[in-house]
């Protein structure tokens, strides 16, 4: 067979990465946050009254919003970011499916490149085999079952899909090898509060069974488990939008307490797996003012996980797990994780 016979028999496996997605440059701004809260996942209220909010909120929020953006140069990292980590884990897949053609897109939910606009180019490759991975570690239906919903919804090809990985090794060792080496690039500062900071969210949409919040915090005790040097943790919620009440304890109150009890703070984003907005200008600029203000005598961010090599073989074991898993949509070893109290979760949706 000649080569070229050969690339034209090899199977297609393509793999869509799921994220947000953040405006490429000021005039993106208004438009990304507007398709943001169009989204039912997000601005739960029907729907002409769902785009009236969105165009009020889109348009008070916008100038705020571009004065953070132009701190990071205009624009969000986060699709740069993600290039960086497709770039990374591209060898992996390729030395793990050598028999495969293999395709890596980055789907963005509310900037380009769009879910649905990916959804069709993927769909004209013809894959044989599509793994869906969202760069969402942690379920949520506000971001990882938006993202499907829209996949979906442009008919996306899709064979396996993985729901969330919390507590899958290679994550949690990469979160813990991090820590330590931010702490140790510190100076080893003493008498250490170890806050894992995720991206919060409204109550109701908790109290609705999304599993995100139980998550969350099976991360960070895995995490923790990991660090014993570190007894003194804490899981707090950054990120607050709008009026409703949002789940707690709030990052900034947890700063603020650190504060009080003369700790110094060693900061990790948890639920985030790439440096944006969030990272470099609220974790970064806004708390680390705040630590200032309350006392707090050392204050460590430590980075987001990015292209850490064990989360990206983390990734790798992931796609592959879910490959070779039993159902189509689930975590990597088609197992449910979460308990029956979370009925938002998709596995138990599947049951159901
Ligand atoms: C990690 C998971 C995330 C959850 C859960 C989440 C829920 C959620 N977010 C908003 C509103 C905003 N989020 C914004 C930025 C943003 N959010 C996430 C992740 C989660 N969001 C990321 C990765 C980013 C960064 C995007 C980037 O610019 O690079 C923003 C825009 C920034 C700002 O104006 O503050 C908004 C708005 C809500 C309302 C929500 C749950 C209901
Ligand atoms: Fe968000
Ligand atoms: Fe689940």
């Amino acid at each position: 067979m000649t080569e070229l016979n050969m690339a034209k028999t090899q199977k297609r496996l393509a793999i869509v990465l799921f994220n947000l997605g953040g405006p490429d440059g000021p005039e993106a701004v208004k438009p990304f946050l507007r398709n943001l809260f169009r989204d039912p996942a997000i601005i739960g209220a029907p729907t002409p009254l769902r785009q009236f909010l969105a165009w009020m909120i889109s348009t008070l929020r916008a100038k705020s919003a571009r004065a953070n953006y132009a701190k990071m140069g205009g624009g969000s990292p986060l699709v740069p970011e993600t290039l960086k980590q497709i770039e990374a884990l591209a060898p992996l897949m390729a030395e793990r499916f050598p028999d495969r053609e293999i395709r890596i897109w980055p789907a963005m939910r509310y900037w380009h490149p769009l879910t649905e606009d990916v959804a069709q180019e993927v769909a004209g490759w013809q894959p044989d085999e599509t793994v869906l991975l969202p760069l969402y570690p942690h379920f949520s239906t506000t971001t990882t079952g938006s993202s499907l919903g829209a996949w979906r919804k442009a008919g996306g090809p899709e064979t396996h899909t993985v729901c969330c990985y919390p507590v899958e090794a290679g994550f949690i060792e990469a979160h813990a090898q991090l820590i330590r080496a931010s702490w140790e690039a510190a100076g080893r500062p003493e008498n250490i509060r170890l806050l894992f900071s995720a991206h919060g969210l409204p109550e109701k949409v908790i109290a609705a069974g999304d599993p995100y919040q139980w998550q969350i915090e099976q991360t960070a005790s895995a995490v923790a488990a990991l660090l014993p040097e570190f007894s003194d943790w804490q899981v707090c919620y950054q990120s607050r939008v709008g009026p409703l009440k949002w789940i707690g304890p709030s990052t900034d109150d947890a700063v603020r307490q650190a504060g009080n009890d003369g700790k110094a703070i060693l900061l990790t984003p948890i639920a985030f797996v790439s440096e944006h907005i969030e990272t470099l200008v609220e974790l970064d600029e806004e708390y680390g003012e705040l630590a200032q203000e309350s006392g707090v005598s050392s204050y460590t961010r430590v980075p987001a996980l990015g292209t850490a090599p064990q989360f990206i073989a983390a990734l790798a074991n992931i796609v592959a797990g879910a490959m070779s898993a039993p159902t189509r949509l689930g975590p990597p070893d088609g197992q449910r994780l979460c308990p029956v109290a979370c009925p938002a979760c998709p596995m138990a949706l599947k049951e159901a």
